[in-house]
C-alpha cells in the first residue's frame, strides 16, 4: 500500500492523528461505546411510595392478613434497585404494587418526580418484565422486534427509523447474531435479553424485573445484571426483585431494600450495609457476602432484630445514603432542584458537584456505561454539562433547558390523550399478520385442521347432498347452515375456549396492562 492510501486508509478508520507536514501519526481511537441512540426520548422518573400498606382476606374468614405494613422507600432515576428479603416476605407484592399490577386493597401513596402517581401514564412509562419469559415461539428474534415496533411505535417513525432501532437494540444487547433464530429455540439468557429488549423499543424509563436472575448460570447471571446496570446508567429507574445473589452480582446494585415481614430494614447503598448493621452490634463475619447475611438476620437467625431494623430505618422513610426523612419528598419538584443547583454553582466548582452527585456511582466511569447515559432525558445531563463547560452561565441555561424538558416530557406523557401510540385497526392488522405467520409455521395445528375441515365437508357434504332442490327440506337447509355457522365458529374457538378456565384471566390482566404500555 503506497502512502497515499495509507492515509486513505488512516483516515477512514479515525486512526489518523495530528501530525506535521509530510509525516503521518497514527492514533488508537478506542470502539465506540454500544449505544441506544435511536430510542425515543423519555422523561427520567424518580419513584417513591409512602406508608404503603397491603392486606388480603384470608379465605371465607372476615379477618384481613397484612402483606405490607406502612412501608415507605425512594427509587432514584439512574440506579439499579434490588430488592430482597425472605421468601415469604413481600418483594413481589410491592413489586407487582409499584409496577401498577396491584391496584386493589392498597393503602398509601406512589409518587413520581414529587407529583401523585397516574397510574395509566405510569403504565406508558414503565415495563415489567416477568419471571417466566412471555414470548412467542414461533417468530424470529426479528420478527418480534419488528411486531413490537409496529405495535408500540407511533406513525411518526418511519420504517428505516424503526428498522435502525431494532438494529440498535439487538446490538446492544448482543443478539444481533441470533436475529434470525426462533425464540422457541434461544438460551435462557437471550430470552431474557430478548424480553428486555422487546420493551426497550419504547424506552421505558421506568422498568421491573421479578427475578431476572432465576434459572440462570452465574455468568449469565452477571451478563444479566450488567445489563441491568447498563440500562440504569442511561438514566432510567431499574428496579428488581433478587434472592440472595453473590457477592459479585450484589457490589453491582446501587440501591438495596431489604424487607422483613412486610416491613423495609434497610434502604441504602449496598457499600453502606455492613457499617450500618455493625452500628446496631450487628458484624458480617469476614468473607461472608453481606446478601446473604442481611437475609440471615431478617430471617431471625441471628436474634430477633426486625424491630431494632426497622426502627432504624423508620420503615424506609430514612436512606441510609443521606439519612434523609422522606415526609417531605412530595415537595420535591425540578425548579426546587434548579433553585439548589444555583446555590451549589454559587459555592462549589462544576466538577466537584458531578462528582459528589455519582461519588456512589462507580461504574459510570466504565466507557461502556458513559455511552448509554444520554439515552433518557435527565438530570443526568447537567453534571455532564457542567463537567464539559467552565462557563457558570452556559452550565446554568443547560440545567434549566435539562429540566424543562424533563419535565414537558413528563407533563406531555401524562397529558396525552392517545391511550394507544397507534390506531386500533393498525393493531388488529399487525396482530393478524402475526397469527396468520404463527399457524403457517405450527404444521401440527395446521394439519389438524386442514385434516378437521377436509373430514367434516365431505361429512355435511354427503348429509346433506343435494337438499337445495328440494323444496321439502326447508328444515334441513336451515339445518345445514346452523351446523356449518357452528362448525366454523367452534373450531377456531375451541383452542381459546379449553384455555380459558386457566389462562383467560391472566392473559385478560396482561393484555389489558400491555395494552396501556
Ligand atoms: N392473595 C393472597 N392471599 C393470601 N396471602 C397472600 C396473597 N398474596 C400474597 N400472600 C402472602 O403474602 C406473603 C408475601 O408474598 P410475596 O409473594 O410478596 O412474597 P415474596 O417475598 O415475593 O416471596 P418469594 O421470595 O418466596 O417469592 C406470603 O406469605 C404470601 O403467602
Amino acid at each position: 500500500m503506497n502512502q497515499y492510501s495509507w492515509k486513505q486508509f488512516l483516515e477512514n478508520n479515525n486512526l489518523l492523528g495530528t501530525a506535521g507536514a509530510g509525516q503521518l501519526k497514527a492514533q488508537i481511537v478506542p470502539a465506540q461505546p454500544k449505544t441506544l441512540q435511536h430510542l425515543p426520548k423519555r422523561p427520567a422518573v424518580d419513584l417513591a411510595f409512602h406508608n404503603l400498606t397491603y392486606r388480603v382476606k384470608e379465605g371465607n374468614r372476615s379477618n384481613a392478613k397484612t402483606i405490607l405494613k406502612g412501608v415507605s422507600g425512594r427509587l432514584r432515576s439512574g440506579e439499579l434497585t434490588a430488592i430482597m428479603g425472605p421468601s415469604g416476605a413481600g418483594k413481589s407484592t410491592l413489586l407487582n404494587i409499584l409496577s401498577g399490577y396491584k391496584t386493589s386493597s392498597i393503602e398509601g401513596s406512589v409518587t413520581m418526580n414529587g407529583a401523585e402517581r397516574n397510574l395509566s401514564a405510569f403504565r406508558k412509562l414503565s415495563a415489567y418484565i416477568m419471571q417466566d419469559n412471555q414470548l412467542h415461539g414461533n417468530l424470529t428474534v426479528q420478527e418480534a422486534m419488528t411486531v413490537a415496533t409496529n405495535l408500540k411505535l407511533s406513525k411518526k417513525f418511519s420504517k428505516p427509523e424503526k428498522h435502525s432501532m431494532i438494529d440498535d437494540i439487538l446490538l446492544t444487547l448482543s443478539l444481533s447474531e441470533h436475529r434470525y433464530t426462533m425464540t422457541r429455540n434461544l438460551s435462557g439468557g437471550q430470552k431474557k435479553r430478548l424480553s428486555i429488549a422487546l420493551e426497550l423499543v419504547s424506552n421505558p424509563p421506568i422498568m421491573f424485573f421479578d427475578e431476572p436472575t432465576s434459572g440462570l448460570d452465574s455468568s449469565t447471571c452477571f451478563q444479566c445484571i450488567h445489563l441491568l446496570k447498563m440500562l440504569a446508567a442511561g438514566g432510567r429507574t431499574v428496579i428488581c426483585t433478587i434472592h440472595q445473589p453473590s457477592a459479585r452480582l450484589f457490589e453491582m446494585f446501587d440501591q438495596l431494600y431489604t424487607l422483613a415481614d412486610g416491613q423495609c430494614v434497610y434502604q441504602g447503598s449496598t457499600k453502606q450495609l455492613v457499617p450500618f448493621l455493625s452500628t446496631l452490634n450487628l458484624e458480617c463475619p469476614s468473607y461472608h457476602n453481606p446478601a446473604s447475611y442481611v437475609i440471615e438476620v431478617s430471617c431471625g437467625e441471628h436474634g430477633d432484630h426486625t424491630r431494632k431494623l426497622v426502627d432504624a430505618i423508620d420503615n424506609g422513610k430514612r436512606d441510609v445514603r443521606s439519612s434523609a426523612d422522606y415526609a417531605g419528598l412530595k415537595a420535591r419538584n425540578d425548579l426546587v432542584k434548579v433553585q439548589n443547583l444555583k446555590a451549589i454553582l454559587d459555592k462549589n466548582d462544576a466538577s466537584s458537584v458531578s462528582g459528589r452527585k455519582y461519588e456512589d456511582n462507580l461504574t459510570l466511569n466504565n466507557g461502556l456505561l458513559n455511552g448509554m447515559v444520554n439515552d433518557i432525558v435527565k438530570e443526568g445531563n447537567v453534571s455532564s454539562a457542567l463537567v464539559t463547560t467552565n462557563e457558570r452561565g452556559d452550565a446554568m441555561i443547560d440545567v434549566e433547558k435539562s429540566v424543562n424538558c424533563t419535565t414537558a416530557l413528563l407533563t406531555e406523557e401524562i397529558t396525552s390523550p392517545e391511550r394507544y401510540p397507534t390506531s386500533q385497526f393498525h393493531q388488529f392488522w399487525v396482530v393478524l399478520k402475526r397469527t396468520l405467520l404463527f399457524s403457517y409455521r405450527d404444521w401440527t395445528l395446521m394439519y389438524l385442521r386442514l385434516f378437521a375441515h377436509l373430514l367434516v365437508g365431505f361429512l355435511i357434504g354427503a348429509l346433506y347432498y343435494d337438499i337445495g332442490n328440494d323444496g321439502a327440506k326447508v328444515l334441513s337447509n336451515l339445518g345445514f347452515l346452523f351446523f356449518n355457522m357452528l362448525f366454523l365458529m367452534y373450531t377456531s374457538m375451541t383452542i381459546t375456549i379449553l384455555s380459558f378456565p386457566l389462562e383467560m384471566p391472566v392473559l385478560l390482566k396482561k393484555t389489558l396492562i400491555a395494552g396501556t404500555r
